[in-house]
């Protein structure tokens, strides 16, 4: 009973993280349908938006960062059961991005607005290839124990849960940040850039650029060599840049 009830668990906050997903999708992107965006939101004065808007990204980087880190996994599995580590991880990267769509304070002004409707597309389409390159991303590397169902499915079926495999397919072949290339576009590929979306979009950058020293030092600890002579030859970002010698 009690691991069908950590499966299920696991089960709800998944479709919560996926659901969460896909409102960022459409807070991102501004869509006239979406009730809250990155354009659409509370009203106040400049001073107030900047500081909550930080605020909310600080949090968000705080969160990846801290829960992610192996001493805070090993502290944090000693009150919640290891099965569902990454399902709490998840649950609170749901519960952060509810706060920034619930309280963040879009700023006014537009930086560019295309006109012309072919290039327009084009920057939509760039758009949608971001966030499918980081859906793929995620398969690529092991969708379902990112997403934390593989470590519920092994504890209820007795399965040992396998080492940490390091993993360079596809796009992994190319650069070693694919998942945060294709968030990148996603973040920055608009034909109505306002202030809101580029103060969001750089606040993104800079958390997740801060957040790759840490994640490439745990990978250097787990995968040693391996990872070390991965960063020698790959890219950061863009095939070519960003090696690391
Ligand atoms: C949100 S994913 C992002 C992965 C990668 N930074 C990217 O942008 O594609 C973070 C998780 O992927 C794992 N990871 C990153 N690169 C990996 C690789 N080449 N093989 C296996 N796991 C990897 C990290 O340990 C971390 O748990």
């Amino acid at each position: 009973m009690g691991r069908l009830l950590l499966m299920l668990v696991s089960l709800t906050f998944y479709t919560a993280a996926v659901a969460a997903l896909l409102f960022l999708i459409g807070w991102v992107g501004a869509f006239d349908f979406m009730p809250l965006t990155v354009d659409k939101g509370r009203e106040g004065p400049l001073a107030t938006a900047l500081l909550v808007n930080v605020g909310l990204i600080a949090l968000f980087g705080v969160q990846h960062t801290v829960m992610a880190r192996p001493t805070f996994k090993e502290a944090w599995t000693k009150v919640i059961p290891a099965p569902v580590e990454r399902s709490f991880y998840l649950l609170a990267t749901v519960l952060v991005l509810g706060a920034l769509f619930h309280y963040w304070h879009p700023i006014e002004g537009t930086i560019w607005s295309i006109q012309n409707e072919a290039a327009r597309t084009a920057i939509w389409a760039v758009f949608w290839l971001g966030w499918a390159i980081l859906l793929l991303s995620t398969f690529l590397l092991n969708h379902f124990e990112l997403f934390g169902l593989q470590q519920a499915w092994h504890n209820l079926t007795g399965k040992n849960a396998s080492p940490p495999q390091m993993r360079t397919p596809l796009f992994y072949k190319l650069v070693r940040h694919p998942l945060y290339t294709g968030f990148f576009l996603g973040l920055w590929a608009t034909p109505d850039m306002t202030y809101s979306h580029a103060f969001m979009a750089a606040g993104f950058t800079i958390y997740i650029v801060i957040g790759i020293a840490y994640e490439e030092r745990d990978l250097l600890d787990v995968f040693g060599q391996e990872y070390a002579e991965y960063r020698k030859r790959v890219g950061a970002f863009l095939p070519g840049i960003g090696k690391v010698p």
